[in-house]
């Protein structure tokens, strides 16, 4: 494991890792904010998924977590969203399959399965390397949050890891991934047309299943968002929750699009409404 940068920020530190990963094959790069209360003993984790085209950068250098996480005393965990450095055939042809696409899935179907192991990745390894790096992160105490794709990353290994997460929330996820074409795509490619392997990484078909948050879900969706009505759809997930009696607080916020500048402007909102819950 290696320390590639440290910067301090608010009087934390914001660092960069990069370690060899046994789930992937590859090597991986995760950032990693510690408050200045981790000078003092263990912090809570925020742990942040990324959408589509992103790596860890995206959000350490636009998301406006810092201030915030500093105040509060909670670590910000935000891994890549695919492995990187193979080449494996059709990897890098489009920006919604592949590299920079994991989605949060274990992939099943070749060439995909030995590599694209996103779920047991960010749910297994990442926590205990990021653990290892730094001691003061408290794994007891764990929340999940994402963007779009990983919005929906957030929303699925939430609801299927209540041991592992205390609380979720989302910006402009992609509520159900089976019915809108970037999840269609993503899931017939890594897991074939099993559609019951599709249920377990989506998040309203993991309600209707049984799966729940007792703490709540948070999102934030923008009005003005270009991929709102065709990719998104906040309104099956709305749907899903009020069916099954799993709390959910939508915020649908006029005039925001999906841009970075509508994270940063929610990011403080989500972090306070997770950090009650850790
Ligand atoms: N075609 C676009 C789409 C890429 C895009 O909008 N990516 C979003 C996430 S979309 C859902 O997962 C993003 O966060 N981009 C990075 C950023 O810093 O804004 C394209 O290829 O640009």
């Amino acid at each position: 494991m290696e320390l590639n940068s440290e910067t301090r920020s608010f009087g934390g530190r914001q660092q960069v890792w990069t370690h060899q990963s046994k789930e992937t094959g590859t090597e991986m790069t995760f950032s990693l904010y510690l408050p200045p209360a981790a000078e003092d003993g263990p912090v809570p984790v925020v742990l942040y998924l990324s959408g589509l085209t992103c790596t860890h950068a995206n959000v350490t250098d636009k998301g406006g977590f810092q201030r915030v996480c500093a105040e509060l005393g909670l670590a910000f965990l935000a891994p890549d969203t695919s492995p990187r450095g193979l080449d494996l055939p059709g990897e890098h042809d489009s920006y919604d399959f592949g590299s920079g696409a994991g989605f949060y899935v274990d992939a099943t179907q070749e060439p995909w399965a030995k590599h694209y192991r996103m779920e047991s990745y960010v749910t297994g390894e990442l926590l205990k390397v990021a653990g290892e790096a730094a001691p003061c992160l408290d794994l007891e105490d764990i929340a999940i949050t994402g963007h779009s794709m990983g919005g929906h990353g957030a929303l699925t290994l939430g609801l299927k890891r209540p041991d592992l997460f205390k609380a979720i929330s989302a910006f402009a996820p992609i509520s159900s991934p089976i019915h809108c074409p970037w999840g269609q795509k993503a899931l017939g490619g890594y897991l074939g047309d099993d559609l019951t392997a599709w249920r377990r990484y989506d998040a309203c078909a993991l309600i209707e299943d049984g799966a729940r948050c007792e703490a709540g879900i948070l999102v934030d969706q923008g009005l003005s968002d270009q991929f709102l009505s065709e990719q998104l759809k906040p309104e099956l997930l709305e749907e899903a929750c009020r069916k099954a009696g799993q709390p959910l607080t939508l915020h649908r916020q006029d005039g925001y699009d999906h841009s970075y500048f509508f994270i940063a402007t929610f990011m403080e909102d989500h972090l306070r409404w997770l950090g009650e819950r850790l």
